[in-house]
C-alpha cells in the first residue's frame, strides 16, 4: 500500500492482463457477523483483509469469539447466540457495514456496550435504525448528537408481537441490520415493515442470500414486509467463500472500457467475480455496456475491452449501484455528451458527501459539473481542456480509486491522488494492482536522476525521495559492486584482460533487490558489497565499457510506474538522458571523507579519515576520467552542493525542485 502523502499518476495509455480482486466488503462483514452469531465453526475463504473487516474482527474478538488463521482461511468459532461478555466498548472506525449490524445484534442481545467511530462516523445518521430497535424494546442512548453515533446500548425488554417499522429510503443497511439481528430473538414470527421506498435493494438480496446460507429462511413480501420465522437459529454452513468485490471490479471494468489494448486483442480480465454474482454492483456491467464497453463473462470472471469510443453518454437511475456509480462519474469525462446519474441521495451520507466531492474534484480537472439533492451531471472534457489536478480524497477510498481513471486523459496531464492510503478501507493494494495492468504513455514514467561523487549522500537522499513519492529506487552503484564481487568470486581479476568474461557474467547477473536486501543468487550480499574494498573494485569494474553495456537493460528495467529515483554516476547523462529532473549532488572532499568516516565507525568498522579522503579522491578521479560514461553533471542537471546541508534539507531541496517541475496545484511533500 502507498503510505505517501500523495501519489502522482503519470499519463496512462493502455491496459491488458488478468487481475484477481480482493473479497467483497459487504459480503465479508456480513459473513463475519453471521459466523460469530452461529453455532459451530465457520471456515471463511477469500475474506477481504482491509480496515473495515479489521474493525469487525476486533469487535468479534472483544465479544469472545475465537478467530484463527489457517493459511489463507479464517476460522470463526461462533458464539451460538450467547455473548461471552456483556460489557465492552467498540471502536468502529468509519465502517458502516460493521457499525449498523453490530448495533442491532448487541441491542437485541442487551448488555452494557458503547460504540463509537472516527469523526465522520459520528456524522453518518443511524436514527432510523435506533428508532426501529427502540420500537422493539431495545435500550439505546445517544452519547453525542441525537440521531448519530456514538451510542450506548443497555438491557433490552423485547416486544415481538407487533410489526417493527424501519425506514428504507436513507440506507438499506438499517434493514440489513434488523434482518441479521432478529433471528437471535425469534421465539415467535417477527415481522419487519419497510417505511418509504427501499433503496439499494441488491444489498438486501445479499443479506437474504447469506442469511439462507446460515440457516435463516426469511419470508419476503415484495420489498415492504419481511418475516423471520419462529424458531430461526443461526447454524454455521461450515465452509463459505467470499466473492471478489463487485464495486472494486467497477474500476477495472472502466479501465477496460477506457484504455487502448496493451497489444492487439488484449483485454482486462477480472477473476473472482462474474455475471452470476450475488452483489448488486455487478449491474455496473450493464451501465458500462450502455456507455460502450465490450464485456463478456462467466460465473467467476469478466473480460472487458474498449468498444464505442468516445464513450456514449447515459442518463441513468443509479439507485441499484450506489457505490459503483461513482466510477461512472469519472467515465463521463470521456463521453460524447453530458451524463446524468440520478437517485443517488445516499451518496450524501457515505464516507463523505460524495456528490459534493465529485463536483469539486471533476471541476479541478476542468470539467463542468452540475448537482442536485440526489443527482449529478458531468459534462465531458474534450482534448485540450484537461488540467493537471491534485485530487482531494476526503478519506474516501472510492474517490481515490475512481479518480485514478482520470490518468487516461488525452492531454496526458498528471493526476495527483492525495492520501492514497485511504484505499485501505476496501482495497489496500489498489494502486499496485492498477500498475500491474496498465502502461504509461511512451516516455511518461518519470525518472529523477541523482548523480554525483562518492559519499556526497546521493544514495541516502535518493532513497528518501523515492520513499516520499512512492517511487521505485535504483541504486546503480550496487550493480557494479555486485558485478565486481561476482567476478572476484568467479576467480576473475578485475582488469581489462578479463573484460569479456566479466561482461558475460554481468549480462546474466542473478541479482535481486528485495526488502532493502541485495541478493546474488541465494546469497545475501548486502553487507559484503558495502566495504571500501568493494567500492574500489566496483570503480575498477565500472571502467570496462562492455561491462557498462551489459548492465544497461537491467537498469532500464527499474523504470516502472509510478516513477523512479535513480542514483549513480551516469543516470542523467547516459542511462536516462530524457529524465525530466536531474540533480548533480556534491559536497567538499573533506566533508565527504568525514561522512564516510562516521558511516564506517557507526557500523563498528575502524577507519582513518585521511586515508578515506585519499581513497575517495582516487575513486572520483577514476570515475571522472574513464572513457565511457564518466562522472560529470548532465547539461540540464541542477547542481546541489550539500556540504552545509542536513540530510533532510538535501531531501527537501530535491523534492522542491521536482514538485516545481510537476506544477500540480500548490502541494508540498514534507
Ligand atoms: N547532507 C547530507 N546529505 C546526504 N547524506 C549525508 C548528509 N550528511 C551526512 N550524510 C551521510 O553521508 C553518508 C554517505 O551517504 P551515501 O552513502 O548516501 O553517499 P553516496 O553518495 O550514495 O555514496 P556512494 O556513491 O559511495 O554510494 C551517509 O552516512 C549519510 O547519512
Ligand atoms: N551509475 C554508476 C554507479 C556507480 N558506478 C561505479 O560504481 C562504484 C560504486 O558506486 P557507489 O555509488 O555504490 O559508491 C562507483 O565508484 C563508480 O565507479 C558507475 O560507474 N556508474
Amino acid at each position: 500500500m502507498f503510505q505517501t502523502e500523495f501519489l502522482d499518476l503519470p499519463a496512462l495509455a493502455s491496459a491488458g492482463g488478468s487481475v484477481t480482486l480482493p473479497g467483497s466488503k459487504s459480503i465479508s462483514n456480513r459473513v463475519l457477523l453471521l459466523a460469530a452469531l452461529s453455532a459451530g465453526s465457520t471456515r471463511i475463504h477469500d475474506l477481504l483483509d482491509s480496515d473495515d473487516t479489521r474493525v469487525m474482527l476486533q469487535a468479534l474478538r472483544q465479544l469472545g469469539c475465537g478467530v484463527h488463521e489457517q493459511g489463507s482461511v479464517l476460522v470463526i468459532d461462533g458464539l451460538g447466540g450467547q455473548l461471552k461478555t456483556d460489557t465492552a466498548q467498540f471502536f468502529m472506525g468509519n465502517a458502516g457495514t460493521a457499525m449498523r449490524p453490530l448495533t442491532a445484534a448487541l441491542a437485541v442481545l442487551g448488555g452494557d456496550f458503547s460504540l463509537s467511530g472516527v469523526p465522520r462516523m459520528h456524522e453518518r445518521p443511524i436514527g432510523d435504525l435506533v428508532d426501529a430497535l427502540r420500537e422493539l424494546g431495545c435500550s439505546i442512548d445517544y452519547l453525542g448528537n441525537e440521531g448519530y453515533p456514538p451510542l450506548h446500548i443497555g438491557r433490552a425488554q423485547l416486544r415481538l408481537d407487533q410489526a417493527i417499522p424501519v425506514r428504507g429510503d436513507v440506507s438499506s443497511q438499517f434493514l440489513t441490520a434488523l434482518l441479521m439481528a432478529l433471528p437471535l430473538a425469534a421465539t415467535q414470527d417477527i415481522v419487519i415493515e419497510v417505511v418509504g421506498e427501499l433503496i439499494s435493494k441488491p444489498y438486501i438480496d445479499i443479506t437474504l442470500n447469506l442469511l439462507q446460507r446460515f440457516g435463516i429462511a426469511v419470508r419476503r413480501e415484495g420489498w415492504a414486509r419481511f418475516t423471520i420465522p419462529a424458531g430461526s437459529r443461526y447454524q454455521s454452513p461450515g465452509d463459505i467463500h467470499v466473492e471478489a468485490d463487485a464495486s472494486s471490479a467497477s474500476y477495472f471494468i472502466a479501465l477496460g472500457a477506457l484504455a487502448t489494448p496493451s497489444e492487439p486483442g488484449a483485454k482486462v480480465r477480472i477473476q473472482g467475480v462474474g455475471l452470476d454474482s450475488i452483489q448488486g454492483d455487478i449491474r455496473f456491467v450493464e451501465a458500462a455496456q450502455a456507455m460502450g464497453a465490450q464485456i463478456t463473462g462467466g460465473p467467476n470472471w469478466l473480460e472487458i475491452a474498449r468498444g464505442h469510443w468516445p464513450l456514449k453518454a447515459i442518463d441513468l437511475d443509479c439507485n441499484h449501484i450506489p457505490d459503483a456509480a461513482m466510477t461512472l462519474a469519472v467515465m463521463a469525462l470521456y463521453a460524447d455528451g453530458p451524463c446524468t446519474l440520478r437517485n443517488i441521495a445516499s451518496w450524501r451520507v457515505k464516507e463523505t458527501d460524495r456528490i459534493a466531492a465529485m463536483v469539486a474534484e471533476c471541476a479541478k480537472l476542468g470539467a463542468q459539473v452540475e448537482e442536485g439533492p440526489d443527482w449529478l451531471r458531468v459534462h465531458p472534457l474534450p482534448a485540450g481542456a484537461w488540467r493537471s489536478a491534485s485530487i482531494h480524497t476526503y478519506d474516501d477510498h472510492r474517490v481515490a480509486m475512481c479518480f485514478s481513471l482520470a490518468a487516461f486523459n488525452p492531454d496526458q496531464v498528471t493526476v495527483r491522488i492525495e492520501d492514497p492510503k485511504c484505499v485501505a478501507k476496501t482495497f489496500p493494494d489498489y494502486f499496485e494492482t492498477l500498475f500491474g495492468l496498465v502502461q504509461a504513455q511512451p516516455g511518461r514514467v518519470p525518472v529523477i536522476c541523482i548523480d554525483g561523487p562518492t559519499a556526497s549522500g546521493k544514495g541516502t537522499v535518493a532513497a528518501e525521495v523515492a520513499k516520499r513519492l512512492g517511487y521505485h529506487f535504483l541504486d546503480s552503484g550496487a550493480m557494479y559492486r555486485v558485478t565486481a564481487l561476482a567476478a572476484t568470486r568467479a576467480g576473475l581479476a578485475i582488469e581489462p584482460s578479463q573484460e569479456a568474461a566479466i561482461a558475460a557474467l554481468a549480462r546474466a547477473l542473478p541479482v535481486r533487490f528485495e526488502d532493502g536486501k541485495v541478493l546474488l543468487g541465494a546469497d545475501d550480499v548486502t553487507e559484503a558489497i558495502r566495504t571500501e574494498e568493494a567500492g574500489m573494485n566496483a570503480s575498477r569494474v565500472s571502467a570496462l565499457p562492455s561491462v557498462r553495456l551489459a548492465l544497461v537493460d537491467l537498469q532500464h528495467g527499474f523504470q516502472a510506474l509510478p516513477g523512479l529515483v535513480a542514483d549513480g554516476r551516469d543516470m542523467g547523462t547516459v542511462i536516462f538522458p530524457n529524465a525530466p529532473y536531474k540533480v548533480y549532488m556534491t559536497a567538499s572532499a573533506a566533508c565527504r571523507a568525514e561522512r564516510r568516516y562516521k558511516q564506517l565507525i557507526s557500523k563498528g568498522i575502524s577507519a582513518n579519515i585521511s586515508e578515506l579522503r585519499a581513497d575517495l579522491e582516487a575513486r572520483d578521479a577514476r570515475d571522472q576520467s574513464r572513457a565511457v560514461a564518466p562522472l560529470k553533471p548532465a547539461a540540464d542537471a541542477q547542481w546541489l552542493d550539500n556540504s552545509e546541508l542536513s540530510i533532510d534539507q538535501s531531501v527537501q531541496q530535491v523534492l522542491a525542485g521536482w514538485l516545481q517541475r510537476q506544477a500540480i496545484g500548490s502541494h508540498s511533500a514534507t
